[in-house]
């Protein structure tokens, strides 16, 4: 049987692709550092003709809040695993026979935190968005009101990082999921969430508005 995707499906055209170019150019800048300096100029004034051309097809934030909300199936625009989101890290999470979630990841270096190792915050929101998935999954959309994190091992840039998460049950309005990133055998991040049910009352009326009507 095929597996299923938890987490949109990347297209290589469109706006997908527009992402996976400015991903490459994010990963080619952090890689050369200051040796640019002398092209700098140049390269500025290219990139400031290329954000303009796309800027000219932006409509307003809440017009467009709502577009990304209105799309069927996984976020496409989400922060890990978003296709369309040019700091998404790639992940592709897939569901695994018992319900749970598994996905690889391999990041460069515009996610360093210590020397040549993933950021913990990288790490933080691989868990975060991974653990929302897998109670969302389940059948439960909720919002993250407690995140417990153990940094148990350092991730090396270039490795082939597992992710793993599973939905752990509900509690009233609360749900609470679980999960990890490994490198091999190594278990090198473990994570616990508290989630809100997003039909929740409260949480309801916070996340119905947009931006522009809260202020
Ligand atoms: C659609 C599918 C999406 C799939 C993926 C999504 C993944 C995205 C994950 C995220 O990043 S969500 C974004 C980050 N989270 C937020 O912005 C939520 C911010 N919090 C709030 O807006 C309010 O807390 C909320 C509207 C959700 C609820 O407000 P309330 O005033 O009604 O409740 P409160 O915050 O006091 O606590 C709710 C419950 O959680 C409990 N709680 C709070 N902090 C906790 C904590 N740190 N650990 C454990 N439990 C905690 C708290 O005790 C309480 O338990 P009880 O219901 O049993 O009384």
């Amino acid at each position: 049987m095929e597996a299923t995707l938890a987490t949109a499906q990347p297209r290589d055209t469109g706006i997908d692709a527009v992402a996976s170019a400015t991903r490459r150019l994010v990963d080619a800048i952090t890689r050369a550092g200051g040796a640019i300096d002398a092209d700098a100029d140049r390269i500025v004034a290219d990139l400031d003709v290329l954000t303009a051309r796309i800027d000219a097809h932006a409509p307003d934030l809440p017009e467009r809040i709502a577009t990304m909300w209105r799309q069927p199936g996984p976020g496409r625009f989400d922060p890990a695993g978003g296709t369309e989101n040019p700091l998404s890290p790639p992940v592709s999470l897939w569901v695994e026979p018992d319900g749970s979630l598994r996905g690889e990841v391999t990041l460069g270096l515009a996610f360093q935190g210590p020397p040549g190792h993933i950021h913990g915050g990288t790490s933080a929101m691989l868990m975060d968005h991974a653990l929302g998935i897998a109670n969302a999954r389940a059948g439960y959309a909720a919002v993250t009101v407690g995140l417990d994190i153990s940094f148990r091992a350092a991730i090396p840039i270039g490795s082939t990082i597992t992710i793993l998460a599973r939905h752990d049950g509900r509690d009233g309005r609360k749900v609470r999921s679980s999960g990890e990133l490994r490198v091999g055998d190594l278990t090198c991040v473990t994570a616990t969430g508290t989630f809100v049910l997003m039909d929740d009352p409260s949480t309801r009326e916070k996340f119905r508005r947009l931006p522009r009507e809260q202020a």
